[in-house]
């Protein structure tokens, strides 16, 4: 019997149904060729959420989620939402919560160029030559996006608004053996990102990295301060490998990575539980300002679905030949307007129409 999947899909708002409607049209794809089944199951998330069934996450997306083997996830948010409660709008109210209710703690954001991209690089050519690969692990569950107490208290001018940055020996210790373990596969060297100068809760992240670090003498341990990793990032990005971080600076980190390799539109993401589940989710937004117009990038929502079948199914050729299909199509110059740099070769197309160049390679 052919072995078959369950996939909650979240698609959300703004771009993500556009690009979402071109990673399912890949899993089609992939169903015929290696003969699996894809029992996807749509769900409500975000802004859809809300104006469908008055949540941002409903209940009923949630048991959809917990009856799937790993959920597929667009982007929600946007303008329409902004001046409800904040506890209330997308991203407070539905994915944040997704992340914690699942334990999706371990945040995985490779950002590569690809050979034909690098003139779509903010950095010079020189710079980038010969390509770089950058994997950042960000924890993602914890930190100050989810440390109590926090909230807004007091009246008018005497108002203050508050948050808490905590992290715990175990919260530390797990994410630091992922960034490790991720290392050994690839170029052997983790740079560990913190404030360590300043904040408390990084003297702890340093500390219980470096005792972690001596369980894998093969994997070369560095510490960087996060403002001059923000800087070394636009420098000299081939001096990293993998960048471990804490949750908010790989949130701010990931976005510079990201457009280092050409453009957020093509930054996927694997955000992990312990086990095999996950959910699969480009690192950029709804992209209001190019929602409804069929133009936005597909290539993060795809890539992310590759990971997808990499990390939750363990389908590591159909995940490879996937990963190949958007660099060959990036070979034969197509570019969704947001990688287009009018150079001689290249095909400016829609979302579809990379759609279908991807397929047509698969
Ligand atoms: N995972 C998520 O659901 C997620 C992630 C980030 C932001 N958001 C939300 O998205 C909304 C917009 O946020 P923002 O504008 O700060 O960030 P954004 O990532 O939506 O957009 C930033 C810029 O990148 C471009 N961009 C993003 N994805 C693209 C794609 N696939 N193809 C082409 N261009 C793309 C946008 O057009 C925009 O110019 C906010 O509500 C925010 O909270 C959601
Ligand atoms: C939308 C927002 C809550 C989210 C985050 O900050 O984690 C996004 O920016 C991301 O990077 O996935
Ligand atoms: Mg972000």
């Amino acid at each position: 019997m052919s072995k078959s999947y369950k996939i909650a899909v979240l698609a959300g708002d703004g771009v993500g149904p556009e690009v979402m409607a071109e990673a399912l049209r890949v899993l089609d794809c992939v169903e015929q060729k290696y003969g699996v089944t894809f029992q996807r199951t749509p769900a409500n998330v975000g802004g859809a959420g809300i104006d469908n069934e008055g949540k941002a996450l409903p209940e009923s997306t949630v048991n959809i989620c917990r009856a799937s083997d790993a959920i597929l996830f667009g982007s929600v948010g946007g303008p329409k939402w902004e001046n409800l409660p904040a506890e209330e709008q997308p991203e407070r109210g539905a994915l944040l919560p997704l992340r914690k209710i699942f334990g999706l703690y371990a945040n995985l954001r490779p950002a590569i160029i690809f050979p034909s991209l690098t003139g779509a690089s903010s950095l010079k050519e020189e710079v980038i030559a010969g390509g770089f690969n950058v994997l950042v692990v960000r924890e993602l569950t914890g930190g100050i996006y989810f440390s109590q107490p926090k909230g807004i208290e007091g009246e008018g001018r005497e108002r203050v608004g508050f948050d808490t940055l905590r992290y715990s020996v175990p919260e530390i210790e797990r994410i630091t053996h992922v960034a490790f373990q991720a290392a050994r596969k690839r170029g052997k060297k983790v740079c560990s990102i913190d404030k360590a100068n300043v904040l408390s809760s990084s003297v702890l992240w340093r500390e219980i990295v470096t005792t972690i670090s001596k369980e894998y003498p093969d994997v070369e341990l560095s510490h960087m301060y996060v403002d001059n990793a923000a800087m070394q990032l636009v420098k000299w990005p081939k001096q990293f490998d993998v960048i471990l971080c804490e949750n908010m600076f790989g949130d701010i980190l990931s976005d510079e990575a990201a457009m280092l390799t050409g453009s957020l539109g093509m930054l996927p993401s694997a955000s992990l539980a312990e086990g095999s589940f996950g959910m699969y989710e480009p690192s950029g937004g709804s992209a209001p300002d190019i929602a409804g117009q069929g133009i936005a990038n597909p290539i993060a929502q795809i890539l992310s679905t590759a990971m997808m079948l990499k990390f939750s199914f363990g389908m590591l050729e159909a995940a490879d030949a996937i990963d190949s299909a958007v660099a060959t199509v990036l070979e034969q110059g197509y570019r969704t307007h947001d990688i287009h740099q009018n150079k001689p070769g290249e095909k400016l197309v829609n979302t579809k129409e990379m759609g279908d160049a991807i397929i047509a390679v698969l």
